[in-house]
């Protein structure tokens, strides 16, 4: 077994004692445990002569062997020895480090247990392989327990070792099926989050040890790749639970100014999520209530010349106190009334999140091509077409736009979610995306910092409890629904608030990545070569799903894990891009062309760049094709590789730069790609040049 690969993600710590086995068989219940999914094992017997503990190791690891998971002992290298087990597990008071490294040698597993950040750093320096953090919470399985440490203290000690990422981590102490998930999430920094949970009692004490391990492993699973997709992506989702937690701790007023069909509904709507509700639709009240910190719905569901008016002072005199405002152009493509109470408003001030659905999202973009025949929600558009729109409108009002549908799509200008939750009951209640509305309005009144993600998590607070709801005996149709879906946005709020985040597994969120997509489909058209690389795989994922219909072999010449930030790297570097070469430029790049798209532009992107530069590769960086965690990094990593003699350009201009003649066979087929993706250049290019998107605020470069 390579300890390189061990799975630490559900790590079982044994406990024959009979207040925890009870009358059951040791053996038999760490055998059920396996089945069900737990990934490590270490025996840790506290009493007993060392040869019964041998024979029972021994007998352990042949059960351990036989489902491919590495056996530890806990303190004994002497019994880990004689067994020849994969390794041990040793505390601040055991043998040291040095000394056990030199009895076992290099090959086997040493874990030891590490509850400050001293200990913890010390430990990763002597050729620790893994850190038992703890104890996290008080627990009656171990009483001589050093620090309680809660989530804050494991986090501070994984900050402590984040120049170590080699070493992995798992927490234990008090985990169990409640906490586990709000321990992994809440630990996690930006660098790094903890590869597993060590359990005793949550396991060894169940009263069927298959099922909770396979519960604890679905949660652990859900942390570490279930929702797929970039880091930008991951740190908007594990904002979730914080999101919801902090509406159902602080009450956000949200004041709404909504149709006179949902003002009851999203009332009860506001109060199941924890919200404070007052509808007022008297623009004057407006000037008082914003002062609440709260947040503002404007819904034009049932506008008229009066309610206008009392939107435009109301949106006035939120913008000028700085609270947020969401906006929903109920049936903005309908009528000619309506076309022009969406400019109004509009024109009147700034909304912070736009929301609708696909018509009502083309008629603020300015799209007459289809003629909304009511509120309704038809739908014409695929969803490349869909997500394009609203990035490219959400760039350009510096806004959060929502476009809602079978799938929603969310964008910031930057990031582009598409989440795929939500049940079929929604579209045959009223007012469901009214309400929706609403639940935006008090995630981001809580969460000033991050308005994607203060919309990602009303929209699976509420889509999720949809489903929840949809699911229940007591529901048989749309009647039945509406009071169960109340209620299950009222308990996701309560769960979260304990901690319980099973609800969030049902999440589906998937990044969409425009611009890669459109250059794999251009190079595919054009034959032109592909390199692949991820930056650490097994940590920070692969590369997206969406992109892999778009990388045939016939044209992946290369697809590399790697640890180095640099794309050039052997074999890239060594055996294949030589034989580019065609010029007579110096190094061995001669001139010849490559273009870069990818995450992390002022990381693996400028690496990359630098390193092609430096051997005389002319390169293209495709500017709506890179991104950044953090989008103020995007323009001055491109600022400095244009200095640096790279080509900043956008998609659509290096695609024709390639082709050079619209004579030649493919143009056709290019042409359709550009038409699939129309806007996003015009986006990006104001972006650049004007500014950069940054929360609704512009930051000049
Ligand atoms: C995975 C894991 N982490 C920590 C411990 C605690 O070990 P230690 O500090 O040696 O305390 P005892 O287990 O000996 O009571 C552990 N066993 N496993
Ligand atoms: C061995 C150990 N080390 C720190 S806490 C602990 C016991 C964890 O047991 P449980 O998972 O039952 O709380």
């Amino acid at each position: 077994m390579e300890k390189k690969k061990v799975d630490y993600s559900v790590y079982l710590v044994t406990d024959s004692r009979p207040e925890v086995l009870g009358q059951r068989d040791f053996y038999t219940v760490v055998e059920a445990a396996l089945k069900g999914g737990v990934t490590c094992v270490q025996l840790r017997e506290k009493t007993g002569d060392t040869g019964a503990l041998i024979q029972t190791a021994r007998r352990l690891h042949e059960i351990t062997q036989r489902y491919q998971v590495p056996l530890l002992i806990n303190d004994r290298v002497d019994v880990a020895l004689a067994v020849n087990c994969e390794g041990v597990h040793i505390g601040q008071d055991d043998m040291s480090l040095p000394e056990a490294r030199r009895l076992l040698g290099p090959d086997k597993i040493i874990g030891v247990s590490a509850s400050t950040p001293d200990e913890a750093r010390e430990a990763v320096k002597g050729g620790a392989d893994y850190l038992g953090i703890g104890t996290v919470y008080s627990t009656q399985t171990k009483s001589n327990t050093k620090h309680i440490l809660g989530p804050e203290g494991v986090r501070d000690i994984l900050e402590a070792i984040s120049s170590f990422p080699k070493v992995r981590t798992v927490c234990i102490g008090g985990i169990n099926e409640e906490n586990a998930q709000e321990v992994l999430s809440k630990s996690a920094t930006s660098k790094r989050k903890l590869d597993g949970i060590a359990v005793v009692s949550a396991v060894m004490a169940a009263s069927n040890p298959l099922d909770a391990a396979k519960r604890l492993a679905s949660l652990t699973t859900f942390q570490s790749s279930k929702i797929i997709g970039t880091r930008a992506m991951q740190d908007v989702v594990s904002s979730v639970p914080a999101i919801v937690k902090a509406v159902h701790e602080q009450t956000p007023l949200s004041h709404n100014m909504t149709n006179l069909v949902v003002q009851n509904f999203a009332a009860n709507i506001a109060l199941a999520i924890g919200a404070s509700p007052i509808m007022s639709n008297h623009g004057d009240e407006a000037e008082d209530l914003c002062k609440h910190k709260g947040s503002l719905v404007i819904n034009m569901g049932t506008v008229d010349d009066k309610a206008l008016g009392n939107y435009v002072k109301a949106l006035k005199a939120y913008n000028r106190a700085g609270v947020p405002v969401v906006f929903d152009p109920v049936g903005a493509g309908a009528t000619s009334v309506r076309r022009n109470a969406l400019k109004t408003l509009l024109d009147a001030g700034y909304m912070d999140v736009v929301k609708g659905n696909e018509n009502e999202i083309k008629a603020v973009v300015g799209d007459s091509s289809t003629q909304q025949r009511g509120v309704d929600s038809s739908s014409t558009l695929t969803d490349q077409e869909k997500a394009t729109m609203v990035e490219n409108l959400a760039r350009t009002k510096e806004t959060i736009v929502v476009m809602t549908g079978v799938s929603d799509f969310v964008s910031d200008g930057t990031r582009t979610l598409q989440i795929t939750n939500g049940h079929p009951y929604l579209a045959s209640i009223t007012g469901s995306g009214c309400t929706l509305g609403t639940t935006i309005s008090a995630a981001v009144a809580v969460w000033p910092e991050d308005n994607l993600a203060a919309v990602v998590g009303a929209i699976l607070h509420y889509e999720i409890a949809a489903e929840i709801a949809a699911s229940r005996n007591d529901v048989r149709g749309p009647g039945t629904f509406i009071p169960a879906f109340i209620d299950e946005l009222y308990n996701i709020r309560q769960n979260t608030s304990k901690g319980d985040l099973r609800w969030l597994q049902r999440a589906r969120v998937m990044d969409v990545v425009l611009t890669t997509t459109k250059i794999l489909r251009f190079a595919n058209a054009l034959k032109i070569p592909i390199y692949v690389t991820t930056q650490n795989r097994t940590r920070l994922g692969d590369t997206v799903a969406e992109l892999k219909p778009h990388l045939p072999s016939s044209l992946v010449k290369a697809d590399l894990d790697k640890t180095r930030f640099s794309m050039y790297i052997p074999p890239i570097s060594t055996e294949h891009f030589p034989f580019l070469a065609s010029s007579s430029s110096p190094g061995p790049g001669k001139g010849a062309e490559v273009a870069i798209v990818g995450i992390e532009s002022h990381i693996c992107v400028t690496q990359t760049a630098l390193d092609l530069l430096e051997a005389g590769y002319k390169v293209y960086i495709i500017a709506d094709g890179v991104s950044s965690c953090n989008s103020a990094e995007v323009p001055i990593a491109l600022d400095r590789l244009r200095q640096a003699g790279a080509v900043v350009t956008t998609s659509e201009s290096w695609m024709y730069e390639c082709m050079g003649d619209s004579g030649i066979g493919e143009f056709k087929d290019v042409v359709k790609i550009v038409k699939d993706t129309m806007g996003d250049t015009k986006g990006v290019m104001e972006g650049l040049v004007g500014g950069y998107s940054n929360g609704g605020r512009v930051s000049k470069i």
